[in-house]
């Protein structure tokens, strides 16, 4: 079976590729950047996911002859020579990107394509969609592992996730950001992710009673019992015929994990839930709620005592429900010209859009004794100052006049080489090292930055020559319309 998904890309690029092309500039050396400018839910940073898919997509990227035949019939009338290139096309290009589990912000680099225009411009569609989807998912579950640091965290969402795909790099997405399971199974085949499950509404009413339910599934699963309590009456008839499959089951030495409430008042139901457990000597029996549950949810519920020992999480998760993307792009910010990389930028009435040109790399600082990230200093890939550990000026590129110097600091370049003219140079961690990383990176903030509520900003510096390019671009572009704006004053 053949797995390319280079189709899956806009028109556009394919009208791009083909006008490059007719034109002769297709092999035309270029460098893209993706970044995003506005971080998710208003969250203090954003979980950088995605890579893995980005790599899965770049090792299938070709053209099949039904691609081919198919782009032959489009109303464009594409010469054949154009798709016989196609058909000969391979990615010959570099890409650096940000590990995945990394802490990141807006404006700054997270992903850096360079080669040929030609091949460049084609994989953007697609490279947006996988770090989109992924870093909004894998923060939304970074939101929802913060109120509940202690606690069990299991991705219920596939139901209701846009599709299979989202499902299944979501729930990839929520165990890099500190989930413990999923309920997905394929998910868990596919990554090793470890699945949980308990059972549904259904189990209980295709039985002529609760008890007759809860006895059925303990007689099949006597290890792996958690039993849903809120079909009929919660603490009435479910918690009291939980607690006596949990005497049978002790007879026989097993023991009952777990109940899970999925309505009600779940605050006052799991308080009166483990007083209940702990009066019939069931300690160690877990709580589990369910129900459109979320960050605000949970914390909420925490305030008001609930006794939850393990939250699934579902909709709210999976589709990110409060914010439903991330607009992250991808933008030019250098092309070949006359044989030498010049910066290029893209100029907009709305100053937030005014791209930073130049090829860049960005740098944590970190305090190399308090190890923790200072800023994150973004600056031109021609520039030593880091790497030389000099003296760095930062400051705030929207109020440059607050700056400040810093000498002694310790630097992790954040784009780490994944291609090189093609090749896959990229050592892919496994997912447990990715979680791990993840959790390595939530060490390395301060709190502030770190909290659900109005999060103190972390700074993203610009270098000073990153910054004065910019600054110079947007003031020859100024002088170049006024030019023009004189010469038809003349005309
Ligand atoms: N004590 C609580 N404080 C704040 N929110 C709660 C509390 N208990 C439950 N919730 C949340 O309130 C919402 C209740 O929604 P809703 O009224 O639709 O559920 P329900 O009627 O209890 O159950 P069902 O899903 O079967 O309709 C859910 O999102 C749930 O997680
Ligand atoms: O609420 P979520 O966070 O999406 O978690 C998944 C939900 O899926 C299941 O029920 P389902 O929603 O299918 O039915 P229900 O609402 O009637 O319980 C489960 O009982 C959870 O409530
Ligand atoms: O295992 C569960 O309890 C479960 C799984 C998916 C959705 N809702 C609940």
């Amino acid at each position: 079976m053949n797995h390319s998904m280079a189709l899956h890309t806009d028109k556009y690029q394919i009208n791009m590729m083909y006008a490059h092309w007719k034109n002769d500039t297709h092999n035309q050396h270029t460098v893209f950047e993706a970044f995003f400018r506005k971080m998710p839910f208003g969250n203090g940073y954003a979980v950088f996911a995605g890579l893995e898919r980005i790599i899965e997509y770049m090792e299938q990227l070709r053209f099949t002859d039904d691609d081919i035949a198919y782009l032959g019939e489009q109303e464009e009338q594409y010469d054949a020579a154009f798709l016989e290139e196609l058909r000969n096309f391979r990615f010959n290009g570099h890409i650096d990107a940000v590990k995945e589990g990394t802490l990141v912000f807006a404006n700054e680099p997270l992903v850096r394509v360079e080669g040929r225009v030609f091949e460049t411009q084609l994989i953007e569609t697609a490279l947006l969609n996988f770090m989109n989807f992924q870093t909004l998912i894998a923060t939304k579950a970074s939101r929802i592992k913060r109120v509940a640091k202690h606690d069990i965290l299991m991705e219920f969402g596939t139901r209701r996730a846009q599709e299979a795909d989202a499902s299944l790099w979501g729930a990839r997405a929520a165990y890099i950001a500190g989930f413990h399971a999923t309920s997905n199974m394929l998910a868990g085949k596919r990554f090793s992710i470890p699945t949980k499950g308990t059972h549904a509404h259904a189990w209980v009413q295709s039985f002529t009673s609760e008890h007759q339910a809860f006895e059925s599934f303990a007689k099949a699963l006597p290890d792996h019992v958690t039993l849903l309590v809120d079909t009929y009456d919660t603490l009435h008839s479910g918690i009291p015929n939980a607690i006596q499959i949990a005497k049978q089951l002790s007879e026989k030495g097993k023991k009952l994990q777990g109940i899970r409430l999925d309505s009600g008042d779940l605050a006052y139901l799991s308080i009166e839930a483990r007083k209940m457990l702990d009066e019939a000597g069931l300690y160690d029996v877990r709580i589990v709620a369910s129900n459109d549950l979320d960050e605000y949810t949970i914390a909420d519920l925490k305030e008001q005592g609930a006794r939850v020992d393990s939250w699934g999480v579902g909709t709210q998760l999976i589709t990110a429900a409060d914010q439903p993307s991330l607009g992250g792009v991808y933008k030019l910010v250098a092309r070949e010209i006359n044989g030498r990389l010049e910066p290029t930028i893209k100029i907009s009435a709305n100053p937030e859009k005014v791209t930073a040109p130049g090829k860049k790399d960005v740098y944590r600082i970190i305090h190399p004794k308090k190890q923790k990230a200072i800023a994150d200093y973004v600056c031109l890939a021609s520039e030593s100052d880091v790497e030389r550990k000099q003296k760095l000026k930062l400051f705030d590129p929207l109020h440059p006049y607050i700056h400040k110097y810093v000498d002694q600091y310790e630097a992790e370049k954040l784009l780490k080489p994944i291609y090189r003219s093609g090749q896959l140079v990229y050592d892919r961690p496994l997912l447990e090292e990715i979680r791990a990383y993840h959790e390595q990176q939530i060490n390395l903030f301060w709190p502030e930055h770190l909290r659900k509520k109005n999060p103190e900003p972390f700074h993203v510096d610009y270098s000073t020559k990153a910054w004065q390019l910019k600054r110079d671009m947007i003031e020859m572009y100024v002088q170049e319309k006024e030019k023009l704006r004189l010469m038809r004053q003349e005309e």
